[in-house]
């Protein structure tokens, strides 16, 4: 059975003291909660990775890195491999988040790489994808969406879906207050789900969860998380306060 998600993508916000409040702050809330079928997990930037792995120990919360390099090592100056990842206790990586697609030139090609050398580093990847403002507007959001995960994802096997969550993030949507409205949402993370389906068959399509990403705040996260396939969110603003992203976790 899938697992609901809620996941912050910290981004390039907090500082150590920071992260380690922020991240010591959702432990404590969460202790003693029934999290059931929930995962929580968040995504501090590099530095802080090991910081928050630390005093996340113990507890629920799980760590993910934002992204990492598509080679094993060598000269790319600035760069993180999956390695270093793992070696910190990392199991998590997010890949293609629209931030990345945009301001930092990363492809479907590119994109096919560093999903080939996180499953082969045994990371679990958090994919993002989805449609920017133009294409929604001319009606190319299905098309689009499934160019991504066709080009980034369908050369895998049937296994290797195992370690593949997915999160629908239309571009239009992230730090907008614009929400994609539940009925959105749920229309193309059924898509999604079908197209995979047809692609693989009915057991992958229904193993893997599918967040929503782009606004998501307590006001709005229950219609959203209550849809049937919206397998929780991968949260930018509201995860940067433990009161809201656990009202969020509270949603699902
Ligand atoms: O990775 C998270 C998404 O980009 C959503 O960000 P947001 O919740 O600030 O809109």
């Amino acid at each position: 059975m899938r697992k609901n998600i809620v996941a912050g993508n910290w981004k390039m916000n907090n500082n150590l003291s920071e992260s380690k409040a922020l991240v010591k702050g959702i432990k404590k809330a969460i202790k003693g909660k029934e999290l059931k079928n929930t995962r929580v997990i968040v995504s501090p930037t590099y530095v802080n990775l090991r910081a928050v792995v630390k005093k996340a120990k113990k507890s629920a919360v799980e760590v993910a890195a934002q992204n990492m390099h598509q080679a094993d090592s060598g000269a790319f100056t600035g760069e993180i491999s999956a390695d270093m990842l793992k070696s910190i206790g990392i199991k998590t990586v997010i890949l293609g988040h629209s931030e990345r697609r945009e301001y930092f030139c990363e492809t479907d090609e590119i994109l096919t790489k560093k999903v080939d050398q996180a499953l082969k580093n045994k990371l679990e990847i958090i994919f993002c994808f989805g449609e920017k403002l133009e294409e929604r507007k001319n009606d190319k959001h299905f098309e689009i969406v499934e160019s991504q995960l066709k080009n980034a994802l369908f050369h895998l096997d049937a296994k290797a879906w195992k370690n593949i969550i997915l999160a629908y993030e239309p571009v239009w949507a992230i730090g907008t207050g614009e929400t994609a409205s539940p009925e959105q949402a749920q229309e193309m993370h059924a898509f999604i789900r079908k197209i995979i389906s047809e692609k693989y068959d009915a057991k992958v399509a229904e193993n893997v969860s599918i967040l929503y990403g782009g606004s998501v705040k307590p006001a709005n996260a229950k219609e959203i998380f209550s849809k049937e396939d919206v397998d929780g969110g991968l949260i930018g603003g509201a995860s940067l306060k433990a009161d809201d992203f656990v009202a969020l976790i509270d949603a699902i």
